[in-house]
């Protein structure tokens, strides 16, 4: 080929999408074509005599080098991805194929901006990684956790929060929060950022540039070196929570950008999806295992956990204690009230006898006016025996209904213990009941 026409081609090279450099044995760029102007930032003048590490990505850099080696060593590579940090400071993905010339001593590459493709895949993986995550998330922290996972992986998230609209009123709770230096109390600034982006409906991006336009109050926390994104979590009922990233003390380049907002806000949607489908989902499920008008655990729940605590009792040979309590004469309250009258009492009952025990025990409702106890961890028969006498101290006490009636009530009780009274829940429910009805039978004898 003539010098005349390698010189035309080489002005040709202006014309490609993809920019052609050369870099030297000590790693300078000797030659860019225009498309590095287009893919970097910098014009052809400022990048030759840089050096090329110098512009990649720091997390990025090792695997670079060792690359560049290799294609030094005369392996020419076809596909080698890595970033670049832009003159902006944005971020570019590019997918390089080089080899080297060894008469020319220098390394020829063909850059490809892939940055577009990568940003895609990113978000459609989120996307599929989001909806596997609420299939398999037992519950919404669980959840939260996988969400902050998956974000995390796309964009700085040392700091992740969930805030969901409350039930009592416009502002927003923190069902997660979790920020650099593990969980901590929300700062004053993410609480802001909430209220702010749910009031809107705006996705926000704070940085210590925008600081001006914070609460006076609020401006000194915000000078600190950290970004914030908050974008509303959006479902066919409005906006039901918002979700906030804290970037953290990261250097200019990890700043959120624009681009960051709008990834952010396409994948809201599918993290707002996700959470209410699990809010419905955790709501069905508190249905069946809870009485409607108590809230209290049903029967199902109430076999479950007696099984649970049966099994833990035999492991750790401990005791526990079963007790079955029937209100005494309640047909009466119905008759003489109404039965909107006799579902409050049962509420109230609910409410008393769950604070005779400890938050760990297990208050069920049966069914109609007959309730049972599960007392972990007896250590002997008395203490079973003393919750009884609170239990009947609370129901003689007067309910002061909504309705301005006061009633008082009292109980039946019967109760067994593991192991003495049986070794598995059927012989134990056996002999509470026994013991139940015994305490009735004597109850209504002498009353
Ligand atoms: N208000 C109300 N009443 C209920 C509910 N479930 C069952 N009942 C009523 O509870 C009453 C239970 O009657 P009984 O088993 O004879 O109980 P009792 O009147 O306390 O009789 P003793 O236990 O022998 O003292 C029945 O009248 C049921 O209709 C409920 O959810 N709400």
């Amino acid at each position: 080929m003539g010098k005349f026409l390698a010189a035309k081609i080489a002005r040709f090279t202006d014309l490609l999408m993809d920019a052609v450099c050369m870099v030297d044995a000590e790693g300078r760029f000797v030659f860019v074509s225009a498309a590095c102007e287009r893919i970097f930032g910098y014009a052809a003048r400022e990048m030759i005599g840089m050096q090329m590490i110098d512009l990649v990505a720091p997390a990025d850099r090792e695997r670079t080098l060792s690359a560049a080696r290799a294609i030094m060593d005369g392996q020419p590579t076809a596909h080698f991805e890595n970033r670049y940090v832009r003159k902006d400071g944005k971020i570019v993905h590019i997918m390089w194929s080089a080899r080297w010339s060894e008469s020319d001593q220098l390394r020829v590459a063909v850059a490809r901006d892939i940055t577009a493709a990568k940003q895609a895949e990113t978000m459609q993986s989120a996307l599929y990684a989001i909806s596997e995550a609420a299939h398999a998330s037992d519950d919404l922290p669980a959840l939260f956790e996988h969400i902050h996972q998956i974000i995390g992986a796309m964009l700085p998230a040392p700091g992740f929060s969930v805030a969901l609209r409350s039930d009592k009123g416009g502002c927003v709770e923190f069902s997660y929060h979790v920020n650099a230096h593990g969980r901590t109390e929300p700062h004053p600034l993410a609480c802001w950022l909430g209220e702010e982006v749910l009031r809107s409906g705006q996705a926000v991006l704070l940085t210590p540039a925008t600081a001006a336009a914070l609460p006076p109050a609020l401006q000194a926390a915000a000078v600190l070196p950290d970004c914030w994104l908050g974008v509303p979590l959006t479902t066919g009922q409005g906006h039901i929570g918002v979700l906030m990233l804290q970037s953290g003390d990261q250097p200019d380049h990890a700043r959120y950008t624009d681009q960051d907002r709008e990834l952010l806000m396409f994948v809201s949607h599918q993290v707002a999806t996700a959470i209410q489908r699990k809010q419905l989902h955790s709501r069905l499920r508190f249905m069946a295992q809870h009485d409607e008008l108590t809230q209290l655990p049903n029967r199902r729940l109430f076999l479950d956990r007696l099984q649970m605590a049966v099994a833990r009792a035999q492991r750790h040979q401990c005791r526990l204690a079963l007790l079955f309590i029937d209100l005494n004469k309640f047909k009466q309250i119905n008759d003489e009230h109404g039965h909107a009258c006799g579902d409050l009492l049962l509420r109230e009952v609910a409410h008393r006898l769950k604070h005779c025990v400890r938050e760990s025990d297990t208050v069920a409702r049966l069914g109609g006016d007959e309730f049972v106890v599960i007392v972990e961890e007896v250590l002997v028969a008395d203490d079973a025996l003393q919750i009884v006498d609170k239990i009947h101290q609370v129901l003689a006490a007067p309910m002061l209904l909504a309705t301005g009636l006061g009633l008082a009530i009292t109980a039946s009780v019967g109760v067994a213990h593991y192991p003495e009274h049986g070794a598995d829940i059927e012989q134990l429910m056996r002999y509470a009941d026994q013991a139940m009805y015994a305490a009735k039978q004597m109850e209504e004898h002498t009353g």
